[in-house]
């Protein structure tokens, strides 16, 4: 669906030149949610707006569909964005207008006829949950509400792509997360394909199928949400995970008190049905080694559920080699902390 090929962007001002993306790839599925996340000044916002040419690319391309939209004339241009929607952190909405007219904006844009751009907003105003705010204005309205009506607007035309450029990071925790149900379930009804930035992690595991971790204008990593999260391969991607865990240094400091003759600390990722099952205990009552739990938890990712145990096992070195083996072996990840 969307295609990004050796994408670079550099900025040239007068005084230097900054290269802000630097040979981007990513493939990007119809229908899917893939997540972008990275730290500030790592080429998030940039990459989202080569999407639509919000940014013009240095080199490289983007395709949406069989379009390559870096060369794309002014006119052809304009067509192919009325079918890419966009939100934004701070909505971006017209203060002066009400919600009903915020809505209408694209549509009166296309020519549309007045029955059916009244048709076409009370259709949105309805998805989003707003109906009752027709006649507010921005000002009237929460936060959340007023990203309800970014996203009406968006999806206005019909796109078949939307992007959201750090949607949620101007609201609170609960309308985050009532925001981030609101686009999963556009999702699913429309069949529309979201393509999100974010600094948190939180936003990518609730809605997202793949994600890539871009950094210093490159992907470190990328991959279904599940794979990167819970088998991260760079120090990038750990660093984003250790950073929702607030016992990190307490974490480390229980490690590093060990004796490293007679114990060893194991991350134990139980994923999907596992979660739920006594894998542990019934594998250390076969190899009889001692365990301690420093740290536990259960989540989700969109759909699957996970647990993740950090263990301290003691006792006899073969033993605890054994035990891990058999961990192994009964499909639960197994990674060695030190
Ligand atoms: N218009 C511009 N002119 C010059 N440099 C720019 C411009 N826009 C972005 N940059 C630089 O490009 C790099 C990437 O910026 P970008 O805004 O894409 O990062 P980001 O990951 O979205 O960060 P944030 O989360 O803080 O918004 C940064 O070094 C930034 O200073």
């Amino acid at each position: 669906m969307i295609t990004i090929k050796n994408l670079v962007k550099t900025y040239t001002t007068r005084s230097k030149t900054t290269t802000a993306l630097n040979g981007i790839n990513l493939e990007i599925g119809k229908g899917e949610i893939f997540g972008i996340i990275g730290h500030s000044g790592a080429g998030k916002s940039t990459l989202i707006r080569c999407i639509n040419m919000l940014e013009q690319p240095t080199s490289g391309s983007v395709w949406i569909g069989d379009t390559d939209m870096t060369r794309l004339g002014k006119r052809q241009l304009q067509r192919q964005r009325r079918r890419i929607g966009m939100i934004f952190q701070h909505f971006n909405l017209l203060s002066s207008a009400t919600i009903y007219d915020n809505i209408a904006f694209p549509l009166r844009l296309e020519r549309m006829s007045r029955s059916e751009i009244d048709r076409k907003v009370k259709a949105m105003l309805e998805l989003v949950g707003l109906t009752e705010h027709a006649t507010k204005y921005p000002a009237q309205l929460s936060g959340g509400q007023k990203q309800r009506v970014g996203i009406a607007r968006a999806l206005a035309t019909d796109p078949n792509v939307l992007l959201c450029d750090e949607a949620t990071s101007a609201l609170d925790p609960q309308t985050t997360d009532s925001i981030l149900r609101l686009l999963l379930d556009i999702n699913r009804k429309l069949g529309l394909t979201i393509v999100l930035i974010t600094h948190e992690m939180h936003v990518i595991q609730s809605i997202c199928d793949k994600v890539a971790v871009i950094n210093d204008g490159i992907i470190a990593e990328q991959g279904p949400v599940i794979e990167v999260f819970l088998k991260p391969r760079e120090a990038i991607t750990r660093d984003f995970i250790n950073r929702e865990s607030d016992s990190g240094e307490v974490l480390q400091e229980a490690i590093h008190a060990l004796n490293p003759e007679s114990s060893r600390t194991v991350k134990v990722t139980f994923i999907g049905e596992l979660t739920y099952q006594s894998i542990l205990s019934q594998t250390v009552k076969e190899t009889n080694v001692d365990f301690a739990i420093l740290q536990g938890t259960i989540s989700r990712i969109k759909d699957v559920p996970y647990g993740q145990l950090i263990v301290r096992f003691e006792g006899n070195k073969e033993a605890i080699e054994q035990t891990l083996r058999r961990l192994i072996e009964q499909r639960l990840e197994v990674e060695e902390l030190q």
